[in-house]
């Protein structure tokens, strides 16, 4: 038993120690990859080593001039500050939370809650309600303020209306105009309570998760805040704050804990480059990954966004598939058993959150997969804003059945088949439709 244990954590270590040795020697050949420059130059295909596959957003370029053109592209640049404002509440939170100064909460269906859920939803409405009319961000958001009520709620309300104030003081840096005072409590609940609204197939509506993977989130793993726009049924903008996902998709194979350890150990320079973007688009647009700055726990520049599109691999020995981390929330079983009879040899990535559609964006795995339990039913700020810039990406998103999602039904993802198939490209994706159709029988799903 103790040579079990002892040769586990020899494996771990050595593993982890040739990744911290891989990305030093790494570093040593491009002589920073973490500096904003070089790390442009890299994204730009421009700088001192040819961009690889394996390089997910490396290999990409194009640089974004000033504000964002197209229909939707008032509504993109703000729906981007506001998830690039909501981010630094959302770390420093995290940051909190892992150093024990914060506790998770559950709310009254179990599930988890923190400080960041209501905060962050909170932060991205007042921002939205600074920038438009009221009648232009009727909002579907997951989170409400039922479980902020009574003396039950009371410490949680305060922590949150603190933390929402603090975050707000600082959004100058955003280029956000900060509140003349802060907000009192009753500003905060109605901030949070504007996301209520219904959805449906008419007009125009917001939709946000303020803490995707909560779950990761608590445990200093990956998270995402999602916010997209829905436009009679379609959804035709998307922003996803991915505040841990690393330059490098590697660390991508290791919980977020290696990645804090190693960077402890070896600390990036001030005022690079190693982790964190926003992703966005705007339907019949591009995507597009900003990356994130952070000194401490906010930001402390703001670079350019780069254009992303997903992988070109097709050959599914070559492709890699990410899903949830929890076996409850899709069957782990049954993708292995659709992995081996598509011939996909890599490991799964397993990631929490919407982080997954990132990855798949910005060429960091070729699909993602997610089969739950029968009788879910799938929340529309769980894919509204990861479908869109996997397809702006050049991506295919349907559900099993070969559909596109429907986000016109109101808050959940009515009549969907099965499952979700998110691909970098059509032929793999129809594979896999195939392979579902093949061993749904006998699944038991
Ligand atoms: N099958 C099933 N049952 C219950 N809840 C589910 C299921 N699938 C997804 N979810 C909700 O979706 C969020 C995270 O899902 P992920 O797909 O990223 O899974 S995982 O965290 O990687 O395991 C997470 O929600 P939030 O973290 O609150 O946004 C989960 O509660
Ligand atoms: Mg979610």
């Amino acid at each position: 038993m103790f040579i079990c244990v002892s040769t586990f954590y020899k494996v771990r270590i050595n593993l982890l120690y040739k990744t911290i040795f891989f990305n030093v020697c790494d570093s040593a050949q491009l002589g920073d990859p973490c500096n904003i420059k070089s790390t442009q130059l890299a994204l730009e295909g421009r700088g001192n080593r040819a961009p690889t596959n394996q390089d997910g957003a490396r290999k990409l370029g194009t640089e974004m001039s000033q504000e964002r053109e197209g229909k939707y592209g008032r509504e993109l640049d703000v729906a981007v500050q506001a998830i690039q404002l909501a981010c630094v509440l959302s770390q420093r939170v995290q940051e909190r939370l892992l150093d024990n100064e914060e506790v998770a909460g559950s709310k009254n269906d179990e599930s988890l809650v923190t400080v960041a859920d209501w905060g962050v939803q909170a932060v991205v409405t007042w921002v939205l309600s600074q920038a438009f009319n009221e009648e232009e961000i009727p909002m579907v958001a997951e989170e409400d303020t039922r479980d902020l009520r009574g003396m039950e709620g009371m410490a949680m309300l305060r922590k949150v209306v603190h933390a929402v104030n603090e975050c707000l003081m600082e959004s100058s840096v955003m280029g956000i105009v900060p509140p003349r005072q802060p907000l009192g409590t009753i500003d905060v609940l109605k901030a949070i309570n504007r996301g209520t609204t219904k959805g449906g197939p008419v007009g125009r509506h917001w939709v946000l998760d303020p803490i995707d993977g909560t779950l990761g989130f608590v445990r200093g793993d990956q998270y995402a805040i999602a916010l997209a726009m829905v436009e009679n049924g379609e959804v035709v903008l998307g922003v996803l704050g991915c505040p841990n996902l690393p330059l490098r998709s590697e660390w991508l194979n290791y919980h977020h804990r290696y990645y804090r350890v190693a960077s402890k150990l070896f600390p990036p320079s001030p005022g690079v480059w190693h982790k964190g973007c926003v992703m966005s688009a705007q339907r019949a647009g591009q995507a597009w990954m900003q990356p994130m700055i952070f000194d401490g726990t906010t930001f402390r520049q703001s670079v350019a966004p780069q254009l992303v599109s997903v992988s070109g691999i097709v050959d599914p020995a070559q492709a890699r598939f990410c899903e949830p981390v929890e076996k409850s929330n899709s069957s782990h079983s049954f993708t292995a058993g659709l992995a081996d009879t598509l011939g996909l040899r890599k490991q799964p990535l397993r990631v929490y959150s919407m982080a997954k559609y990132a990855a798949v964006a910005r060429g960091d795995a070729e699909i993602f997969m997610k089969f739950a339990r029968a009788g879910y039913k799938e929340k529309i700020w769980d894919h509204a804003a990861g479908v869109l810039i996997v397809q702006e990406a050049g991506g295919v998103v349907t559900d099993a059945g070969g559909r596109p999602l429907d986000f016109s039904k109101g808050r959940r993802l009515e009549g969907l088949d099965r499952g979700i198939i998110a691909c970098s490209g059509k032929k793999l994706h129809s594979k896999i439709i195939e392979a579902v159709d093949a061993s749904w029988n006998s699944s038991t799903l």
